[in-house]
């Protein structure tokens, strides 16, 4: 293959979730080398000889078990490292666990070559988004969160159920926190330009439960976490969708989280909006119309956020 079509996607932390995220990515085709990064480096050797044996299936791809400084020339750095909610916890409260993880890890990861870009996937996303930038001092559109990607694929998912038309022709988001505050967007959910309700009724069958579906996305984690112990497939395609609109320039419009500088008078927080991705990562956030108690949500929502952050041990200063 010619050095100029080497694609490289590096996975610091190979758990459940970056390993299922590794698996997406190649089974995408996407990349011609996947490094795979882990504390516990012989958990790293078996998923990279596990996904390695599976060489002959798909497109070629170099796959092993690298350190950290095998990431500085990636084009994304997925950071799934961390512990994961126990039942019963919030990913709030992993902050103090990870934010420890991610401020001692980072350091070994940068320089980042060129226009790489950092994706965080460890919760709490937003807060250690906004806890990398801090960190890296790495343009704001270099680094993001996996947000909400993963919350408005479930928002998606149970309105497709409801309104019995397929997931990819419901254009529907759920916005701020990853978490117990986050904003499914019901203003704005549309079927062909058609608002869901409206086109749910003229289907003849049962109107859409608003709150009940609200509810439902809101708590699906805890609701797979308490069967399963842990989320993962479905995240592992949420991080596999990002890298592809990066890695394919798509312009493509997804819930990423990232700083929030001035939309809606809100600034000096991460959470989600729908923004465009392309090869420079987060390169555009939308100022999209909303409801009026969805921006009071909203803001309770990065109210949340930012108090959280005032307790980490941060630099200061213009992130912009
Ligand atoms: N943003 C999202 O939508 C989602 C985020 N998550 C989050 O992803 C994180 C990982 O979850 P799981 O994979 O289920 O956990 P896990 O426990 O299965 O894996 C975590 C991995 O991180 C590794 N690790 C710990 N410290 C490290 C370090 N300093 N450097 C490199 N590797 C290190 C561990 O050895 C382990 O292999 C959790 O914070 C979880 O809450 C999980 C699902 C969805
Ligand atoms: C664990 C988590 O953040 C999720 O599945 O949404």
């Amino acid at each position: 293959m010619p050095v100029n079509d080497k694609r490289k996607i590096a996975v610091v932390g190979v758990g459940a979730v970056g390993s299922a995220s590794a698996y997406a990515v190649m089974m995408s085709g996407l990349v011609s080398e996947l490094v795979l990064v882990d504390i516990n480096r012989e958990r790293a050797e078996g998923e990279a000889m596990d996904l390695a044996h599976g060489a002959s299936f798909i497109k070629p791809i170099r796959i092993y078990a690298g350190d950290y400084g095998d990431c500085r020339d990636a084009d994304i750095i997925i950071f799934s490292a961390g512990v994961n909610q126990k039942p019963g916890e919030t990913r709030l409260d992993l902050v103090q666990r990870n934010f420890a993880i991610l401020k001692e890890t980072l350091p070994h990861l940068l320089p980042l070559a060129g226009d790489g870009i950092l994706l965080v996937v460890t919760n709490p996303v937003d807060v250690l988004t906004y806890a990398a930038l801090r960190l890296t001092n790495l343009p704001p559109n270099r680094v993001m969160g996996s947000g909400t990607v993963l919350d408005s694929s479930r928002f998606r998912y149970l309105l497709s159920a409801c309104c019995q038309v397929e997931p990819r022709n419901i254009h529907a988001y759920v916005v701020g926190e990853h978490g117990d505050t986050e904003v499914p967007l019901w203003s704005l959910a549309n079927i062909a330009g058609i608002p869901v309700q409206e086109f749910c009724c003229w289907r003849g069958v049962p109107c859409i439960k608003t709150d009940d579906i609200t509810r439902r996305v809101r708590e699906a984690a805890y609701e797979v976490i308490a069967r399963k112990g842990a989320t993962f497939y479905a995240i592992g395609l949420a991080v596999k969708r990002i890298c592809e609109s990066i890695l394919r320039d798509e312009n493509s419009i997804l819930t990423v989280s990232g700083l929030v500088d001035g939309q809606y008078g809100i600034q000096d927080v991460c959470f989600s909006l729908p923004s465009i991705v392309n090869r420079e990562g987060r390169a555009r956030v939308l100022s999209v119309p909303l409801a009026r108690e969805e921006e009071e949500a909203l803001k309770h929502s990065a109210g949340v956020l930012k108090s959280i952050l005032e307790h980490l041990d941060l630099p200061h200063g213009n992130l912009t």
